[in-house]
């Protein structure tokens, strides 16, 4: 057992599992939460406590599967087209589908293979053997016979075969109770009125709903400040009605990190760290014959910290087998580096693009919540493992049903807002129809159309040399004789990034040159630093002129934020990334933003209503009213 100390250890996951669960029975935690009685009917959801028999069969008698007659097959012999045997009105009997059998019937004929003569006969033109259309005593459930074993997570089918074999209540593991302590001095409850370094409980919510989505009762206690004998006030309290208290944040090694502190001096820390990532710092240990999972803070950390430790702790707790996710194999659409030593955690995309799966890793931070939020798959590049290379298979677990990937337009490359109008629109319209778009910037795009990776590929790179736009591009990186078409997205504006009012008055590119004046530039190889250049080079600037020329940002976004710090007067990017910061604007020049798709895709069943889109008035309206973009060209094909 590690003592606390703020020096956080690498144990396997599988390992640390095992320690911890090792280290709750020494501290007295139940191995299971206790069992209750509860209507067959609300049990959906719940673990059987014990196995159940059935005390009925199903059916209980001999019964009619069909409606029909009721016969005696004996009866029916020889019957043929040519030979039909007539039965007499009390050789026979109407039964409707489920009636029991009649005694001394066994068998049924279908109404539909039954003609009734005037006088009443039934007129059979085909032999039956017994018991057909008969549905036998015990067909389903045998009276006495073990229908689930213990430890079995009740679905609605298993609750209406209970009821049927005469179960009216059932023994369930109760739900297990979860507690969540938020802590931390900047965190600060949803909705409130936030100053700066203020962050919004978004963890205590996402933990309660998922620890509900595994089936538990869970409570939010008040956000705990900063101060390890507060803190060890609550987990105690928390305790007293809780199967797992979940203490979130102040896991690692900064100043007001108290979480393992506390845990070792209420009760016992089983593990400081893990080989996992996102999730790294994670303490499990007991305090008053309670588990309690010191949750990292960061978004990303404490969803997979609860799927990785939570979760199978909260099933150990039911009896139950911790739930699975259907696995797929696919390939991976560019490189991904992982340290070793650390089971790396890839939240990916997934696409069906010819006939292979494809995975394109999202963001790998572990306080981009929303790589969780676009994921459809998650793999796990193991400890032992440096990474994969593009192309590589790789073994992921699905968020997603294939049917549903199958369905979706892997987009990749430059990343713009209309893409996501887009791939909202196309859901308001059909439902199963996603469009997912993963931004690697435009040469990415086009070397990931190359190697078959994705569908579509936005791309606005600009050619210095003959101001051209994409084309020079894709005959460089697909062959000049590439079958590839280019069809227009849109023209958007970009332009100088200036603080609101524009207060140096700047007009264009000209003005950089200005004595004093600080630029911010994005990181080579993007093509607005590109078009920059071009911009320059019109005008006969020299780049060494601009001071500032060399300070790179990697998003519009941030050559924005930098502008709105006062780090910089301007920087050139889109008008949204103006916008967000509520900053001017001083047009410069419109880019085109063009799709890059296989020519055979332009027929292809999967991008029609990506196309279909691009043409309808609603949609290029819409995007005109985001500010900055022109739908001129919109769905023209420019290649
Ligand atoms: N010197 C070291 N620093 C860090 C280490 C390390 O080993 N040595 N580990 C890093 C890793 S990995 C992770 S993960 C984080 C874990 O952080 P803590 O559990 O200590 O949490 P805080 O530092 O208090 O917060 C991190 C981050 O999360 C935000 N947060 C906290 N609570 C919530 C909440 N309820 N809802 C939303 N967001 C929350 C918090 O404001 C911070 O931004 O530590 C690294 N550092
Ligand atoms: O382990 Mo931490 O969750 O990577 O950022």
């Amino acid at each position: 057992m590690s003592a606390a100390s703020p020096f956080v250890s690498d144990v396997p996951a599988a390992q640390a599992l095992a320690v911890w669960r090792e280290a709750r029975a020494a501290a007295g935690c139940p191995a299971r939460v206790g069992v209750v009685r509860v209507p067959v009917g609300d049990a959906v959801g719940r673990v059987t406590a014990e196995p159940v028999w059935a005390v009925r069969s199903s059916p209980a008698f001999d019964s009619a599967a069909m409606d029909g007659i009721a016969v005696r097959a004996a009866d029916t012999v020889g019957a043929s087209e040519t030979s039909p045997v007539l039965l007499a009105p009390g050789d026979f009997d109407v039964v409707d589908t489920g009636d029991p059998l009649p005694d001394g019937y066994d068998a049924v004929v279908m109404r539909e293979h039954v003609h009734r003569t005037q006088e009443g006969e039934a007129e059979l033109r085909a032999a039956v053997p017994p018991y057909q259309h008969v549905r036998s005593i015990g067909e389903d459930i045998s009276a006495g016979e073990l229908l689930l074993p213990e430890g079995h997570r009740l679905r609605p089918v298993d609750v209406a075969a209970c009821a049927a074999a005469g179960a009216v209540q059932l023994g369930v593991r109760r739900a297990p109770r979860v507690v969540i302590v938020p802590t931390g001095d900047e965190i600060r409850p949803i909705g409130a009125e936030l100053a700066p370094g203020d962050i919004l409980d978004t963890n205590s919510m996402m933990l309660a709903a998922q620890a509900r989505q595994a089936g538990c009762e869970a409570r939010v206690t008040a956000i705990v400040p900063d101060d390890p004998r507060a803190i060890t006030e609550v987990l105690r309290e928390a305790t007293r009605d809780a199967d797992l208290v979940l203490l979130i944040a102040g896991s690692s090694a900064g100043r007001d990190d108290y979480t393992s502190r506390v845990v070792a001096g209420a009760g016992v820390v089983a593990v400081h760290g893990v080989a996992v990532r996102p999730g790294h710092p994670v303490v499990l240990g007991a305090v008053e014959a309670t588990p309690v999972i010191g949750v990292p803070g960061y978004p990303v950390s404490a969803a997979l910290t609860f799927d990785i430790f939570a979760a199978p702790a909260l099933a150990e707790l039911e009896g139950a087998a911790p739930q699975e996710r259907p696995v797929a194999t696919a390939h991976l659409a560019r490189k991904l580096p992982s340290a070793i030593g650390m089971d790396d955690w890839v939240r990916v995309r997934l696409g069906q693009v010819g006939d292979r799966l494809v995975a394109t890793p999202l963001p790998r931070g572990a306080g981009v919540l929303t790589s969780l939020v676009r994921a459809d798959g998650l793999l796990v590049v193991p400890s032992g493992v440096e990474g994969h290379h593009a192309g590589e298979r790789v073994r992921v677990e699905l968020l997603r049903g294939l049917s549903e990937i199958g369905r979706t337009i892997v987009a990749i490359g430059s990343h713009d807002l209309v893409l996501d109008l887009a791939a909202s629109a196309l859901r308001a319209k059909d439902p199963l129809v996603t469009l997912a778009s993963s931004n690697v910037g435009s040469l990415g795009g086009l070397v990931a159309l190359r190697d078959g990776l994705c569908h579509v590929a936005g791309s606005h790179l600009l050619d210095p040399s003959t101001g051209e736009y994409t084309l020079p591009y894709v005959d460089r990186l697909l062959g000049a004789g590439a079958d590839v078409a280019v069809i227009r997205l849109v023209h958007r504006d970009q332009g100088l990034i200036v603080a609101p009012g524009n207060p140096l008055e700047l007009d264009g590119v000209k003005d950089l040159t200005r004595p004093g004046l600080r630029y911010v530039n994005r990181q080579r190889g993007a093509g607005t630093r590109a078009l920059l250049d071009h911009e320059l080079a019109g005008l006969g600037i020299d780049p060494a002129e601009v001071s500032g020329y060399s300070r790179e940002e990697h998003t519009h976004l941030a050559v924005a934020a930098a502008v709105a710090a006062g780090r910089a007067d301007a920087g050139l990017g889109i008008l949204a990334a103006a916008r967000a910061f509520g900053l001017d604007f001083v047009p410069v020049a419109q880019e085109p933003y063009d799709l890059v798709v296989r020519t055979d895709a332009l027929a292809d069943d999967l991008l029609a209503p990506l196309w279909e889109l691009l043409a309808r008035d609603d949609f290029r309206a819409q995007v005109e009213a985001l500010g900055g973009y022109s739908c001129a060209e919109t769905g023209r094909r420019v290649r």
